[in-house]
């Protein structure tokens, strides 16, 4: 059975802007107010997707949903007609209304946790849709993700979609980005580690432990294969908001700050003595604020079809030439990782969004593959037609005050109907 991980992209839609709505995101907090270039944003994220497919890699895409959102305004007793009540909110509550228009869902690492086929009870390919509880801005994508993720992979005998996990304090749940799976290969049985956030006294621990193990529950891993680690509270502290900010796991590979994990020299020799081949790359020469700044553990790694390894970087690790000489020693080491790809997603990193985050891994098989809806899947002239779609619908330059107008609504929802149309 061939088995590969598709990567799914969260396409960056026409509202992207900068609102500063994250807390303990720094990137977020460092570029508030400012204006933002959603046209080049999109065309960043969809040149991403083509080089992955330009490396033979299956790439798939999610949509944004419409932005601003007005159903919760509805919810809040808003009375009339879209403009309408949008109008009021944008007088009356200006930070509500920057949630409305936030286009975060392009972050598709938060959309879902994904448990292989190969680690469930059932042998069936689960999605658990992350509730995003912390932020509004977030939460208000969850029910969105759900109904699109049951769209494209709608074949239950392939696929097992969860609701998102119910919304306080206890079941904070942000999806893939605090998820890592280790294994010998795609292809075969993985510990599921979940990564969540202890109580701390400076920012928000946006993934809950007790949301990962319902998580883990729903999503039927068997139990010896589903581990929790607690994330170590200085990398929160330092801006490290989900695990993906300072580790990442492909197969037997695993890349991480030293600083990720509590009583991480244990845990790596617990993985060791489980997982055939390991191959730990621990970093400790850089420091927590730099492995941040850079992003360098937000790197996607891929298997290629010759089982080498990429890792597509940010080109904000090349600002740091600590950084830098990191990613060379890590290609030049002795690990399978033999190649640095390095792509400009500029637009999303100034939200706290690196290529990681852009998008969320599926490992499926080419059965699985077969089963889940084409539309969603690039080839090379659908490719072409979403970033022809994107020059001509997407708005190049937004400023806070832009935001509140109409036209700029306007210009969102036509965006939204030739994404509809290009899907088909
Ligand atoms: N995985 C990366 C997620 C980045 C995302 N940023 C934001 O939502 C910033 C939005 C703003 O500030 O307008 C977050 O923090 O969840």
């Amino acid at each position: 059975m061939i088995v590969s991980e598709v990567n799914f992209d969260g396409l960056i839609g026409p509202t992207h802007n900068y609102a500063g709505l994250s807390r303990g995101n720094v990137a977020s907090a460092l570029h508030a107010g400012q204006p933002s270039y959603p046209r080049q944003a999109a065309l960043q994220g969809i040149e991403k997707m083509k080089h992955l497919m330009d490396m033979g890699l299956t790439q798939g895409v999610f949509l944004p949903p419409l932005r601003p959102v007005t159903h919760l305004l509805h919810h809040l007793g808003y009375k009339g007609d879209d403009k309408t009540i949008l109008k009021q909110a944008a007088k009356d509550d200006r930070l509500l209304f920057n949630n409305l228009c936030s286009a975060s869902s392009m972050w598709a690492a938060n959309a879902a946790t994904v448990i292989s086929e190969f680690d469930s009870h059932d042998g069936r390919v689960h999605f658990i849709t992350a509730n995003l509880a912390t932020m509004l801005h977030r939460h208000l994508e969850a029910q969105t993700t759900y109904a699109q993720l049951n769209q494209i992979f709608s074949n239950s005998c392939f696929f097992a979609m969860h609701h998102p996990l119910p919304c306080g304090q206890h079941f904070s749940d942000e999806g893939a980005a605090n998820h890592m799976r280790i294994t010998s290969a795609h292809g075969r049985t993985g510990i599921n580690i979940f990564v969540y956030g202890e109580k701390n006294d400076i920012y928000p621990a946006r993934q809950k432990l007790r949301a990962s193990q319902a998580v883990a529950r729903l999503g039927e891993v068997k139990p010896d294969l589903a581990w929790f680690i607690p994330q170590k509270k200085e990398a929160i502290a330092k801006g490290a908001f989900h695990n993906d900010v300072v580790a990442v796991a492909n197969e037997y590979v695993l890349l991480a700050h030293a600083e990720a994990f509590e009583d991480q020299g244990e845990w790596i020799k617990r993985i060791a003595e489980k997982i055939d081949g390991f191959i730990p790359i621990i970093i400790d020469n850089i420091t927590l604020e730099q492995a941040v700044k850079s992003y360098l553990f937000n790197s996607q790694i891929v298997t290629l079809k010759d089982r080498t390894m990429a890792l597509i970087l940010p080109q904000e690790v090349k600002s740091d030439p600590a950084v830098l000489e990191t990613v060379n020693r890590i290609i030049s080491g002795n690990n399978p990782i033999k190649k640095a790809v390095v792509v400009d997603v500029r637009e999303s990193m100034a939200n706290g969004g690196g290529p990681a985050c852009l998008r969320l891994r599926v490992p499926l098989s080419k059965a699985a593959l077969d089963a889940v809806d084409q539309r969603f899947i690039l080839t090379p002239k659908r490719w072409e037609k979403l970033y022809q779609l994107v020059e001509n619908f997407w708005p190049e330059k937004i400023t806070p005050d832009d935001l509140v107008l109409p036209e700029l609504w306007k210009t969102a929802v036509r965006a939204h109907w030739a994404l509809t149309s290009w899907l088909g």
